[in-house]
């Protein structure tokens, strides 16, 4: 917890520390209410004294009061803002940190659980920070505070308050013991929980397509009923704790009391009124001392479920990016769009067995080298080594003559118009899905826009859609077909004018004919462009300059379709698969 705090910023230390004077004048003011107190008990029991006197102790002992409810309000204030203020700022820093990961922290740590830790663990320090800030300060000092203030009062009544205060560290401390595990649990349990409904959210369609609302209901009751019945068990732990601080608390008054009476039963006549006015002051201090640990006590009640949140913020925030930036900008000169792979070699964190291996290959400036291979054989994973989404474990690779780990990571995507597998849209309209990002120049003009989008054969549903380039267009692009989709995510990609294409299987929700004249209009309009594409069709590659054949993250073979034919056994199986005779002898 003490370490989280090193991202406050200096303007919330200042709020920190007036509200540290604040509190001090707070409890300053609420232990000097007893002395009036007393002042009035023994101005009512001394015979001819002035009603004058007991008026301005009693006004004193008002203006105490306001005045600690003032510091009250003030502090109150101050935590809000420093809470909000601090949220605010681990809220950024998680969102960035997160941003400069690579896919293998992402895989580590879980979208649901960074989703968890970015809303509900600082939620749980905002608590903290809003309700925690007064106690935790308030409470130390004012249990120093009020025992030196009955020091001396009186041996009995201290002993008394000893054996409360035993009485009640004792009951924290058991009840602590169980309920600080299910803490921790509970953070687990809430993450849990959002992958589940987040499972849920994003396969509805599969969901009910397959019957299955009863099997995925079952899923999330279990997950619910777990997180209920961890935050049941923590509950009615501290709903036995309150009212016992409670009645310990009277049962001091009234302990404080009683051996008063015997004191003042057994005290000589002269000694009588100070006894009297001495017990009337110690149990006003004895109920602070088991405030104060009350107040601990909620301390200890925040503080365990805070601790953990902020150990999970903390993990992400500690995390070093395995992808490292690099410093260069350029290229060697006269190689803009060079690809080389050397003996690149790559296996998934964690995974037992490489899913590349040993792969070599260039594609020189505007040539087309494509990938083809059965399921899993390793396509897609080679291509997003080009743009680091994961770094090779073996071997290097080489843009324009330089590895790509001495690119800055800015300078590299800018190299680059990447197109998944699977189109991504985000909220917008077209025409801010199409120019998305940045690509180190000076935006996109709305004719650059018109033009990509008529590149990836998009000119003519766009136009058709209401508003046009500035038509809504819904978060994942769920109001778009796949194949409009994946239309807009190839123009996204030629708008960037990027020196190296990447199509993941992108062509593969198109049709026959739109794959065909979209090719021929990204070699017509974006020559010098090389491009990497990974497709399922042999119709799709047939053209390329060069293509490689995987099987099990291995190369089967390389070279041109026609030689492929004749040479790789593998390649010759999927085109038999495809092609008609005709096709494959022509
Ligand atoms: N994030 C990951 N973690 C661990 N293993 C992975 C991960 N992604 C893919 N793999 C494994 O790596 C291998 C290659 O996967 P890849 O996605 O590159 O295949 P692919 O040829 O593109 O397949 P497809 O044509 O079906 O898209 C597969 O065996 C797969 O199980």
């Amino acid at each position: 917890m003490i370490k989280i705090l090193r991202y406050l910023k200096p303007k919330e230390w200042i709020l920190v520390s007036l509200s540290l004077v604040f509190i001090v004048a707070q409890v300053w003011l609420d232990l000097k209410s007893p002395d009036y107190m007393a002042e009035i008990t023994v101005l009512v029991q001394t015979p001819g004294s002035a009603m004058r006197d007991i008026w301005l102790a009693g006004g004193k002992m008002l203006l105490c009061t306001l005045g600690s409810l003032a510091s009250a309000i003030i502090v109150g204030f101050f935590a809000a803002r420093i809470a909000a203020t601090f949220s605010k700022q681990l809220r950024s820093l998680l969102f960035n940190k997160v941003e400069s990961f690579s896919m293998e922290e992402i895989n580590r740590f879980s979208t649901d659980s960074l989703i968890t830790r970015s809303s509900n663990d600082i939620t749980q320090i905002q608590i903290l920070i809003t309700m925690g800030l007064q106690l935790i300060i308030k409470a130390p000092i004012m249990v120093v505070w009020a025992i030196t203030k009955i020091a001396g009062k009186g041996f009995e009544w201290m002993l008394t308050t000893g054996v409360a205060v035993a009485v009640l560290v004792v009951m924290v401390g058991f009840i602590m013991i169980f309920v600080i595990p299910k803490f921790k649990k509970m953070q687990t349990l809430t993450d849990n929980m959002n992958r589940i409904t987040r499972e849920n959210l994003t396969g509805l369609r599969v969901v009910r397509a397959y019957n299955a609302e009863d099997y995925q209901e079952k899923k999330f009751e279990e997950a619910n009923e777990e997180l209920t019945g961890t935050q049941l068990y923590t509950s009615r732990a501290m709903a036995i704790l309150m009212p016992v601080i409670m009645m310990i608390m009277s049962g001091l008054s009234l302990a404080i009391y009683w051996i008063g009476a015997y004191l003042i039963n057994a005290a000589e006549m002269m000694d009588k009124l100070t006894l009297f006015s001495n017990m009337v002051v110690f149990s006003s201090y004895a109920i602070q001392v088991i405030m104060s640990f009350m107040m601990l006590v909620m301390i200890f009640i925040m503080l365990p479920r805070a601790g953990v949140s902020a150990k999970r913020i903390n993990e992400v925030l500690d995390t070093e990016p395995t992808i490292l930036d690099g410093s260069q900008i350029d290229g060697a000169s006269g190689l803009a769009g060079e690809v080389t792979f050397e003996h690149v070699s790559f296996k998934y964190p964690d995974a037992a067995d490489y899913a590349l291996e040993d792969i070599s290959f260039t594609v020189k400036q505007g040539e087309t080298i494509a990938f083809i291979g059965s399921t899993g054989s390793g396509k897609t994973t080679l291509v997003n080594l080009v743009p680091r989404f994961f770094d090779a474990t073996e071997g290097e690779i080489l843009i324009d003559g330089v590895n790509i780990k001495d690119y800055s990571l800015e300078a590299l995507h800018n190299k680059i118009g990447y197109v998944p597998q699977k189109a991504v849209l985000f909220k917008g309209t077209v025409s801010s899905n199409v120019a998305y990002g940045d690509n180190g120049g000076d935006g996109f003009t709305s004719d650059e826009i018109r033009k990509a989008a008529a590149i990836a054969q998009g000119a003519d549903f766009v136009e058709q859609m209401d508003g046009g380039y500035e038509a809504d267009i819904a978060q994942g692009g769920t109001n778009l077909s796949g194949g409009q989709k994946q239309r807009l995510s190839i123009a996204r990609a030629v708008c960037r004018k990027p020196e190296i294409y990447i199509f993941d299987d992108s062509f593969s929700a198109l049709d026959y004919k739109t794959d065909r004249i979209l090719r021929s209009a990204l070699k017509k309009e974006t020559a010098g462009v090389t491009s990497m594409i990974v497709a399922q069709r042999i119709g799709t590659i047939m053209d390329a300059d060069q293509i490689i054949v995987l099987h099990e993250g291995k190369i089967a073979g390389k070279g041109k379709h026609k030689e492929l034919l004749q040479t790789c056994e593998v390649y010759r199986q999927i085109a038999m698969s495809q092609l008609s005779e005709e096709e494959l002898v022509s």
